[in-house]
């Protein structure tokens, strides 16, 4: 057995595909989080409240933009180090990684990509250094999967803007300064206006009582005739392809982030298993136990595998949203099957506080339904392999 097998399942020898720099970054992580997350996580999410106080340590990370250019206060890393440091923020919490998330493929990218360069220059630096936090409003209470349906709208009125509408079940939204809002124009067609906290008619109240993502502070954001200056809009790109855009950069991260959940839900219930007796013998040595084990590392080596060469493949831009998608949708739903077998072999001890897999299980719910739920990821493969539509 390697000495460090409770630390990073690495069935494979995954570590002989990645740079010295990448496994600095990821062990950096990793410390991070087990000095400044694993502590606090269960108390937090038990209090249903977002720990405001790592906002800074995720800064230092790299954690907000890793791949966004220097020149704007991102960390200028590749497309594996990002993936690599959301399997280790994920190994701590979707939650906090979902904050990481938002921040960096669906407020900073955006900004980066479709905004002009004054935009960049007043944003990316303040959401780089976390002094601003972000959240992305494509979601609306009638528009979830179908997001082209959206009815949330911006009228010209000659030197502003007037944007109406709401959207529901936005993360960092009850915090966030900065929201980028997906809404249609006189036109019907879709641009990104970038709203800030303290608009006259904009406010964000708090969604409570869920059983997931505890963690991390979710919500809706109101528009009730919001003046949004004409500077605010997105200018380089508009239709539905560009909220798109930055969901594929999210997915990307989520496909490794739910690696690192399922590695923390392994390797306890691996530790869990040797040192639990029952009839006299460790429970890892019945052939049921092992089976459980044996299925969860071999589902982690394969999931690795998969966003390591998707990893690859969007570092030398070739990456499509549909292998994306697959990525997305086979990693969380390894992650969530791996968090419930992983419960079941700490017994009773699984449903507590005191180990974090039903707290992963839970938040995997989350994880499996948003940026696009486990059906519409399926039907997205579907399409791409049979150039047939079955979403509607
Ligand atoms: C904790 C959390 C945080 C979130 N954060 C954000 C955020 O920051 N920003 C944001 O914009 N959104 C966010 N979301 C919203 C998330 O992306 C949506 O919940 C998701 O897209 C699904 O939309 P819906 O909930 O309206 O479900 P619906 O679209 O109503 O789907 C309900 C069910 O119907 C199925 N379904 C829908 N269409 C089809 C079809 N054509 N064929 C077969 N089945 C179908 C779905 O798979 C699902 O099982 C978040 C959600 C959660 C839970």
């Amino acid at each position: 057995m390697k000495p460090d097998v409770f630390e990073a399942p690495d069935y494979y020898n995954l570590d002989e595909l990645l740079s010295e720099e990448h496994k600095l970054i990821r062990d950096a992580t990793r410390k991070w989080v087990k000095r400044s997350i694993s502590p606090i996580i269960e108390d937090y999410a038990q209090k249903a409240e977002f720990p405001k106080q790592i906002i800074g340590g995720l800064a230092d990370i790299g954690a907000f933009g890793p791949y966004i250019p220097m020149q704007y206060g991102g960390a200028g890393l590749d497309q594996i180090s990002y993936g690599l440091i959301m399997q280790e923020i994920e190994r701590g919490d979707s939650g906090i990684r979902s904050t990481a998330s938002v921040q960096s493929s669906l407020v900073m990218y955006p900004i980066w990509k479709y905004g002009n360069e004054a935009q960049r220059k007043k944003y990316l630096p303040k959401l780089a250094s976390g002094e601003w936090i972000g959240c992305f409003g494509l979601t609306e209470p009638d528009h979830g999967s179908n997001p082209s349906g959206m009815v949330t709208n911006f009228k010209d009125m000659g030197d502003h803007y007037l944007l109406n509408g709401a959207k529901l079940w936005i993360s960092n939204a009850p915090f966030a300064q900065v929201a980028i809002v997906w809404a249609k124009n006189e036109a019907g067609r879709i641009h990104g206006l970038i709203v800030e906290r303290g608009m006259e008619g904009f406010s964000t109240p708090e969604t409570h009582n869920k059983w997931s993502l505890r963690a991390s502070a979710t919500g809706e954001l109101i528009f009730d005739n919001v003046k949004v200056p004409k500077e605010n809009l997105l200018p380089n790109k508009s239709g539905l392809g560009a909220p798109l855009g930055c969901l594929d950069s999210a997915r990307y991260g989520i496909a490794w982030g739910a690696i690192g959940a399922a590695m923390d839900c392994y390797d306890t219930a691996l530790r869990y298993s040797k040192e639990r007796t029952q009839f006299g013998k460790p429970i890892g040595q019945f052939q049921l136990q092992q089976k459980k084990l044996a299925e969860m590392i071999t589902e982690i080596t394969k999931a690795q595998l998969l966003a390591w060469r998707l990893g690859v493949l969007r570092n030398e831009d070739k990456a499509t949203s549909a292998q994306i998608s697959m990525a997305k949708r086979n990693n969380v739903e390894m992650a969530i099957n791996v968090a419930r077998e992983a419960r079941q072999i700490l017994g009773g001890m699984g449903i507590t506080g005191e180990y974090s897999i039903m707290r992963h299980m839970m938040n995997l719910e989350s994880v499996i339904t948003y940026e696009g739920t486990h059906d519409i990821h399926l039907l997205i493969t579907g399409l791409d392999v049979t150039g047939l539509n079955g979403f509607k």
